[in-house]
């Protein structure tokens, strides 16, 4: 079979006509939740009643605030790091080189931002510009996955993308024809899964808090919370940048418009819906109730740091002593897969951490709307369709074993329900 056969043969999301709903459905989705947050009844499934005039899409202030962010987010990206890792052998048996100094460009934008602010910056009145940042985000990422597409034509076969080379143009764009797009040696899908849209996330909701406090005198403790964990999930993100390069999205996925609009607008823009909320639709929280939430995010958060650290641990050395004790099962690749510890509790102990966490991200937005639930509703489809997907790929690689695994270990993300 052909690399294009074998993508042909195994077409994703619901193939070419899935993927164009997805393209119109996933920025109308977007806009819809940026509008109905803004609106008096802030129903997740009625029309929103704040509907703005074109003069509020679209800005050129927004257009050029983008362009200085990710300039500056380029910049950052492109300093000295503390470190340089190698990815995972390429078909060619090569390994691309990726900087770790993610961290250090949340902790210099934080830097930036206090100076900024300190000498009059109005962050807070970021907070006003959301809905034209989001619209001029969604025409640059339409335009970017255009130019990726055109470069990806020019790729040579051993560059594509495993899932992305079908022919169908739609859906070669929705996907990515290229695994790891590059300008040099500047990454395209790495720097913007974790920089602009992950960073950018912290400071939207940075900005909610401080608009929050000069409409009402002080923040909420339901946004202090709200802004606090979500902090902390960005900063684990780029504390453990090193680990984002065995995710499915570097290893199998190809880098089109799916991710671009991903990571630069679905993420800040919807991710911060919480926050959001909180400002246009104040929320009391208790502190026994805030207390509780506290104690779910720190159990959604020991599982999915507990469960990614393990895997991603063994994954680098087995003999390490925190994980040479565990109970493995031997694969015909040479590598061996976990079935003790938190990878013999659920087949994805991860996904489960990251869902408890999405919970008590929504919880102090209190019970009275399902708006600020969307976040788990969508992430719930989002992982149960990922873990389908991993759990292909991962039958392909280790064949017997991974049935052998899955009879071990039988539930795939919450034990004894799913
Ligand atoms: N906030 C968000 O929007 C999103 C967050 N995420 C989070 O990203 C993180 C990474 O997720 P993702 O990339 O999907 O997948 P995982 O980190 O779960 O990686 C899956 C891979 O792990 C390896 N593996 C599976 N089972 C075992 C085992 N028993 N022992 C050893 N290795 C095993 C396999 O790869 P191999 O054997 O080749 O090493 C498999 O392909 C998760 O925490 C997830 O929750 C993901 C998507 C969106
Ligand atoms: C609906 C839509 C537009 C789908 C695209 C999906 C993307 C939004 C997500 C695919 C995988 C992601 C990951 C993270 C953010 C969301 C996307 C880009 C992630 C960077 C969040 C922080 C985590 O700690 C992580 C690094 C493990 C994670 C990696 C996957």
């Amino acid at each position: 079979m052909t690399p294009r056969e074998a993508s042909q043969a195994s077409l994703e999301f619901g193939g070419p006509l899935g993927v164009t709903v997805m393209l119109v459905l996933l920025p109308a989705t977007m806009f819809h939740l940026l509008l109905v947050v803004r609106s008096g009844p802030a129903r997740l499934l009625g029309p929103p009643t704040y509907l703005p005039g074109l003069e509020e899409l679209w800005s050129p202030q927004a257009l050029l605030l983008l362009f200085i962010w990710l300039g500056l987010q380029v910049a950052l990206y492109l300093l000295p790091a503390r470190k340089v890792a190698e990815g995972l052998e390429l078909k060619d048996k090569s390994r691309l080189r990726y900087p770790i100094n993610g961290f250090q460009a949340l902790v210099l934008t934080a830097l930036l931002v206090g100076l900024g602010v300190s000498a009059g910056l109005p962050l807070g009145a970021l907070s006003e510009m959301l809905l034209p940042l989001a619209f001029a985000t969604t025409l640059t990422s339409f335009i970017f996955s255009l130019l990726l597409y055109v470069k990806a034509l020019a790729a040579p076969v051993s560059a594509l993308a495993p899932g992305g080379n079908s022919g169908n143009s739609i859906y070669d764009f929705f996907l990515g024809r290229e695994l790891n797009p590059r300008l040099g040696s500047f990454d395209f899908k790495y720097f913007c899964e974790l920089r602009p849209g992950l960073i950018g996330w912290v400071f939207i909701n940075l900005a909610l808090l401080i608009q929050e406090a000069e409409l009402r005198g002080s923040p909420s403790l339901a946004m202090w919370l709200v802004n606090a964990f979500q902090l902390l999930y960005v900063g684990d993100a780029l504390w453990y940048e090193e680990s984002v390069l065995t995710t499915m999205d570097i290893i199998h996925d190809g880098f089109g418009f799916m991710l671009a609009f991903g990571d630069l607008a679905w993420v800040p823009f919807t991710y911060s819906l919480q926050a959001q909320f909180l400002l246009y639709h104040p929320q009391p929280l208790g502190l026994p109730m805030a207390l509780l939430i506290c104690l779910i995010k720190v159990i959604g958060y020991y599982i999915f740091r507990g469960a990614n650290s393990q895997k991603n641990t063994f994954r680098k050395n087995p003999s390490d002593p925190s994980v040479a004790g565990l109970e493995t099962i031997p694969t015909a690749t040479g590598r061996q897969l976990l079935v003790s510890g938190w990878w013999g509790m659920v087949r994805h102990p991860n996904y489960l951490g990251d869902l408890i966490m999405a919970l008590a991200w929504s919880l102090p937005c209190g019970v009275s709307h399902l708006l600020p639930y969307f976040y788990v509703l969508y992430f719930t489809a989002l992982l149960v369709h990922r873990e389908a997907r991993d759990e292909q790929q991962c039958l392909r690689k280790y064949g017997h074993a991974w049935q052998e695994y899955c009879k071990r270990v039988p539930y795939r993300i919450i034990p004894y329900v799913y």
